[in-house]
This record gives structure tokens, C-alpha cells and sequence, in this order.
């Protein structure tokens, strides 16, 4: 879940990348990148860290030009060098750079192909290198000067050779930028528009609310399959390209990786979160009547939405009694889990009054991996709690992600082959709620009931693309468990610029 943008504007658009970038920060903290374009040249600024310690006044200088995408990465493919940072660069046809959110599954299947067949040469570990070249090589079939139709027939191709979940931002120099997302829609993507005295501008972006921050409107989701060409000199095309599109929007963007504040498919998150916390409320009337809870505490930031609806729904009082140091960012996206554990103790620390000699539940919006609920619980003991509940707005996590969340193995997962009481058990509550997965459906649907269906893969192992064999679950559990990218991460990372730019840092 990478955060991706794109804008075509009528002046400078670095520092509104920029800005953007910033408000997708929580969709990866790991690496940061930009390519702008001026008069067919590109200009490439990316590395690993955050927005803020990527680009210094001396890079934004050398990002020029009116049109640009830009890239905050969490790596769900390849290794975590700064040489697959994002965008990627090709310099055939035209010059094409990409941003890509999501992972493609069937992509060292395609890495082959491109090169003994396309003849095309992978350099990186990277799906998205891959899906670039991919591409890359349906767009040097259309000939010398495209058209709209040209650019949307080579989409169409994209689409009927990579599988998995991609929503990506292409910039072809000269031209103007193509954003596309795959047929289910797993991964999100919108666009927008904003009137200046020169003309519109529009802009890409993973998430609305980055067009929200910049002053752009939103005019809507690209649908799934959809691509959208906007012109360098401000036309916009769209035009479906998949087959058979299929919406199957994933799910855990609702319970975790957006911000609360986007509307996502016509769904506004922080409403959804708003339901989950109403209908685990009313799980627990059910399910525990006499629950005896003096004191609902969610466990900061995003179960804050569901378990303020949660305890209004059950009549408790809602406290704040985690407080979390704002300069501490998010701790499942962290690349290993010493950082994750070590993380988690200097980001939440617990006011003891809230605790003291009270029944408390606990509300987080999933639980993962069992880091933070573990040391949760506990501090909430050591402050004096006299029972220790917990409840997840989300169902149990049970299944690996192969769409672009980092979950690449079934036995890193605490509810992995556990019963919810053995869950509970293992975390240290005194009893344990998970919402139940056919409310979750509901809330988002509630938001929009045209939608299908979602991709709700890590609560119940079912893949909506159909290519997911345990052979596969296999591959990437050995290729990217937490051991296994200890070992392969670059002990000396590479630098890679542009050509016409300055390499120093
Ligand atoms: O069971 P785990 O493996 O610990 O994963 C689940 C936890 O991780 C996330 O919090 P995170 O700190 O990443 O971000 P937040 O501040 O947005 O809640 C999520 O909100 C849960 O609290
Ligand atoms: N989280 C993502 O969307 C990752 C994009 C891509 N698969 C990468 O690893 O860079
Ligand atoms: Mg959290």
C-alpha cells in the first residue's frame, strides 16, 4: 500500500507533489522519489526515508516542469534498496517513468517473458520495474504518434498480461500522464481538478484526501480497469480498458491503511469506521451481555473512529488513556519486527488513571501480527487495570496478502491456525472480540451498495484474481518472512539518478 500521485499543472508542480506526498505518508514510510518533467527531460529525485528527509531545498531546485508523479514506498516485492524506490525510469519508447501501489502476482513469470521475448532487461527485484516495462513494451507497439486510443489499447494489453492489484501513474515524456488501475480496482486510486486563471489542472493520487489538502476537487475513483490520459497540455481522456472489470476493492484500506478522512469507491472511511465500532457494540450485547465494562480506550490512531462509535453504542464511557508520541510513525508498516516491538513501546505510553482499578476494553482496528495488543495489554496491567478486554474492529487476520500489503507469511500472523479464544489467550486479555467478517462487508457496502464485493483475502483466503495456489503462498512466505528479508536487505545500498542530473546527495 504505497501512496501514488500525479499532477498536470499550469506552473511548477514539485512542491505540490511534494505536499502531497506528506499527506500520503502513512501509506509508506520506507522510501520517497519524484520525477518531474520540463521540454521532454526528466528530472529524478528518490531515496529511502521519509518525504521529509528525501528532498532538501537543493533537490527541489533541480525538479523541474509542470508535470510530475511522485512515490512514498512500503515494500511489498524486491528488497528494500534505494535502487527500487519509486518512480522507475525507461528511456524507451519516448522516456516513461511509474509509480506503482500494489503487487503484481504473477510477475517473475513476466520478468521472463520480458526478457526473452520483448527483449527488455529488468534490472531490479521490483514488480513494478516489471509492470514499467510491461508497459512500456504494449505502448512501443502503437507507432509513432498516439493518440488517446493508442495509449488506452496499450493499457488494455497491461491488463490482460499482469495479474495481482495495481493502481500505478505512468508519465510519458512529451506527452503527459496515464494512470491506471487494475480490473478488480484491489488497489484505489482517484483523480481530481482545479481551476487556476492559466486553466485546469488535474491531479492522481491514492487517496482524496491529498486532493482535499491541495485544493483540488474531487471529480471521482478511476473505476476499476479504467485508465485515465491527461494531456501536457491539460485534455483528460478516460476510457474502461479491461475486459471484463470486476470490482473487488480491498477491504483492509477500510479497517487500516487510509486515512479516515478519504472517500475511497464512493465509501467514506471514517463512516465505515464509524459502523465497525456500532456493530462490534452491538456483537458484544450479544455475545456478553454482562461484559461489566467500566471503560472503552482505543489504542492510537485508527481504532480512535470505531471505538468511540463502539462505546457510545454500548453506553460505556470512552477514554483517551494510550497517549502516542506524534513523532513516532506507524509500526506495521516498519520493515522488521525488533523496529516494530521496539516501536511500539516508544509510541504509546499509558496514563494510569484511566486504568486504575477498572474493567477495561481495549479497542484496536485489527490485530496482525499480535505486536501491539501484546505489549498493550500488559501496559494496561501495569497501570493497574483490573481486567484487561479487547476488541478488533476488524475480523481475525489469518491469510497472507499477495495485493500489496506486507503479509507475506501465514505463520507470522497470531491468528494463524488459532482459535479466537487461543488468540486471546496468547495476547493476554481476558477475553477477546473480533468483529464478524460479514459485518465488516456490510459497512462498507452501506457506504455504497453498488459495490459487489470486496477483497477481503487476509480474513478469509479466498484471492479475487484467482491465480493463488499454496505453491505460490510457499514462494513468497520463504522469499519476504521477516528472517528471510533480514538476510537479503542491501548491507551497501545504491544510489540510482537520472543521467542528467547530479548524483550527490
Ligand atoms: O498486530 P500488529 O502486527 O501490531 O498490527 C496491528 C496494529 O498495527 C497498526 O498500528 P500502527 O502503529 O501501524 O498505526 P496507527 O498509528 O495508524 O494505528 C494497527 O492500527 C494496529 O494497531
Ligand atoms: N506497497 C506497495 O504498493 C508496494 C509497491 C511495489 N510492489 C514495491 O514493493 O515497491
Ligand atoms: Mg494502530
Amino acid at each position: 500500500m504505497c501512496g501514488i500521485v500525479g499532477i498536470v499543472a499550469n506552473s511548477s508542480v514539485n512542491q505540490a507533489i511534494y505536499d502531497a506526498l506528506t499527506v500520503l505518508q502513512h501509506r509508506g514510510q520506507d522510501a520517497a522519489g519524484m520525477m518531474t518533467c520540463q521540454d521532454g527531460r526528466f528530472f529524478l529525485r528518490k531515496s529511502n526515508g521519509l518525504v521529509r528527509d528525501v528532498f532538501r531545498t537543493r533537490h527541489m531546485q533541480r525538479l523541474h516542469g509542470n508535470i510530475g508523479i511522485g512515490h512514498v514506498r512500503y515494500p511489498t516485492a524486491g528488497s528494500s534498496s534505494e535502487a527500487e524506490s519509486q518512480p522507475f525510469y525507461v528511456n524507451s519508447p519516448y522516456g516513461i517513468a511509474l509509480a506503482h501501489n500494489g503487487n503484481l502476482t504473477n510477475s517473475k513469470d513476466l520478468a521472463e517473458e520480458l526478457f526473452n521475448t520483448d527483449l527488455r532487461h529488468i534490472n531490479t527485484t521490483s514488480d513494478s520495474e516489471v509492470l514499467l516495462n510491461v508497459f512500456a513494451h504494449e505502448l512501443g507497439k502503437q507507432g509513432l504518434q498516439l493518440t488517446p486510443e493508442d495509449i488506452f489499447d496499450a493499457v488494455r494489453r497491461v491488463h490482460r498480461r499482469c495479474n495481482g492489484g495495481y493502481a500505478a501513474i505512468a508519465m510519458i515524456s512529451g506527452l503527459g500522464l496515464v494512470a491506471f488501475r487494475d480490473p478488480m480496482g484491489i488497489r484505489p486510486a482517484v483523480f481530481g481538478k482545479r481551476e487556476t486563471d492559466q486553466g485546469t489542472e488535474y491531479m492522481v493520487a491514492s487517496e482524496s484526501v491529498a486532493l482535499d489538502v491541495l485544493g483540488f476537487e474531487l471529480v471521482r475513483d478511476i473505476a476499476p480497469g479504467e485508465a485515465v490520459y491527461i494531456s501536457k497540455q491539460g485534455e483528460i481522456f478516460t476510457q474502461q480498458c479491461a475486459d471484463k472489470p470486476s470490482p473487488r476493492p480491498c477491504i483492509f484500506e477500510h479497517v487500516y491503511l487510509a486515512r479516515p478522512d478519504s472517500i475511497m469507491d464512493g465509501i467514506h472511511i471514517h463512516k465505515s469506521r464509524m459502523r465497525m465500532g456500532q456493530k462490534l457494540a452491538e456483537k458484544i450485547q450479544r455475545d456478553r451481555p454482562d461484559h461489566g465494562i467500566d471503560v472503552v480506550i482505543p489504542i492510537p490512531d485508527t481504532s480512535r473512529t470505531s471505538a468511540l462509535e463502539l462505546a457510545h453504542h454500548l453506553g460505556v464511557t470512552f477514554r483517551e488513556g494510550f497517549i502516542k508520541n506524534r513523532y513516532i510513525g506507524r509500526t506495521f508498516i516498519m520493515p522488521g519486527q525488533t523496529e516494530r516491538k521496539k516501536s511500539v513501546r516508544q509510541k504509546l505510553n499509558a496514563i494510569d488513571l484511566e486504568f486504575e482499578g477498572r474493567n477495561v476494553l481495549l479497542v484496536d482496528d485489527s490485530i496482525v501480527r499480535g505486536t501491539t495488543c501484546k505489549q498493550i495489554i500488559q501496559m494496561a496491567r501495569d497501570a493497574g487495570a483490573k481486567n484487561v478486554y479487547f476488541a478488533s474492529a476488524a475480523p481475525a487476520v489469518r491469510f497472507p496478502n499477495v495485493y500489496g500489503i506486507d503479509m507475506p507469511s501465514a505463520e507470522e500472523l497470531i491468528a494463524h491456525g488459532r482459535t479466537d479464544d487461543e488468540v486471546g489467550q496468547k495476547i493476554g486479555a481476558d477475553w477477546l472480540i473480533y468483529q464478524d467478517l460479514d459485518d465488516l462487508i456490510e459497512c462498507g457496502k452501506e457506504g455504497n451498495p453498488e459495490i459487489e464485493g470486496f477483497d477481503c483475502s487476509v480474513f478469509n483466503g479466498e484471492y479475487v484474481t484467482g491465480d493463488i495456489d499454496q505453491a505460490y503462498l510457499d514462494r513468497i512466505d520463504a522469499e519476504r518472512n521477516d528472517d528471510a528479508k533480514q538476510d537479503s536487505n542491501p548491507k551497501v545500498d545504491v544510489v540510482i539518478d537520472m543521467h542528467n542530473d547530479s548524483t550527490d546527495d
